[in-house]
């Protein structure tokens, strides 16, 4: 029974909607990622979906990212632990045979962006107060090679490049002009846009739209399967270092002192 995860039947025939519900931010914590990758794995093998629409349960906040305090504090083995869960949510969702639609109904920084990137459309709620990038260098962290190359396959390597050294979190508008969404819409409209756009493209043949999709993904999926444990490494190597561990506790607490 998953508790940070709802599956429900969408209101169309072969859509299911998959909806975050990790209070208070829909941080993606460790029990998280390995809920939504069971979740994704049960959805991947129900021949009755065809496509998934994925949202937060509640607007606001679509997802607020890696989960901060996996990646402070804790031992090398459990950083070891959550990188691979990291990873193993991105292979799920970016090797998906179903069609994937966000729909954006909150704030969508860093992980959270990453998840939305490797959907096959984005939907994003006309509200100024969400925002949506790779946010990580204003941490003082960096993006993995494998999130940096998600962003490029979406919006070209000149402005992929510009918004991971500025960590740009761009609000709707910005967004739809870079394409890092595809639609902005009203926020009382973002379901019903989410399933118009669904429609389209369960209009495709499933085998000749999944073999494409294979086509375009698999040579970024083949970067980080072949070196998937040196990513590993790599990541408990830099998250360890003290500066690193630093630089994320001061943002940490930059967060909780912005309600005092
Ligand atoms: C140079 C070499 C470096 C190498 C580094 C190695 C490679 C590392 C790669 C790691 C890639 C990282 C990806 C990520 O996703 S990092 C996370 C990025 N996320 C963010 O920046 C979002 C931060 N949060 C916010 O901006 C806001 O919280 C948000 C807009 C989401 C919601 O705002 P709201 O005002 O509604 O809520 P609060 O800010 O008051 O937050 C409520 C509580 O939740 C805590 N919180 C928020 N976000 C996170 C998070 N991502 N993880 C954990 N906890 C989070 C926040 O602290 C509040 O907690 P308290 O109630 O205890 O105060």
């Amino acid at each position: 029974m998953s508790h940070r995860v709802l599956v429900e039947a969408g209101p169309a025939a072969g859509v299911a909607v998959l909806k975050f519900r990790n209070p208070p931010v829909n941080a993606l914590s460790l029990e998280m990622l390995m809920e939504l990758v069971i979740s994704l794995e049960k959805l991947e093998n129900d021949k009755a979906v065809r496509g998934i629409v994925i949202t937060a349960e509640n607007p606001g906040i679509f997802l607020a990212g890696l989960d901060l305090t996996e990646m402070c504090g804790r031992n090398p083995a459990h950083y070891a632990k959550y990188w691979e869960a990291v990873q193993e949510l991105w292979l799920r969702l970016y090797q998906s045979s179903k069609v994937l639609v966000a729909a954006i109904n909150g704030a969508c920084p860093a992980g959270g962006c990453l998840a939305s990137l490797t959907c096959d459309y984005r939907v994003m709620a006309d509200n100024p107060k969400y925002t949506i990038g790779l946010n990580e260098t204003q941490l003082g962290i960096i993006a993995p090679f494998w999130f940096k190359d998600t962003l490029v396959n979406t919006v070209g390597h000149r402005a992929a490049e510009q918004a991971l050294q500025l960590g740009t979190l761009f609000p709707p508008a910005k967004a739809l002009q870079v394409g890092i969404v595809d639609q902005v819409v009203p926020e009382e409209q973002l379901q019903s846009a989410a399933l118009s756009v669904m429609a389209q493209w369960l209009a495709i043949p499933d085998h000749a739209r999944q073999l494409t999709k294979t086509m375009m993904r698999k040579p970024t999926v083949d970067q980080l399967v072949k070196q998937r444990e040196a990513d590993i490494q790599s990541f408990v190597g830099l998250i360890s270092q003290d500066s690193i561990q630093r630089a994320l506790q001061t943002y940490l607490q930059k967060l909780r002192q912005k309600k005092g």
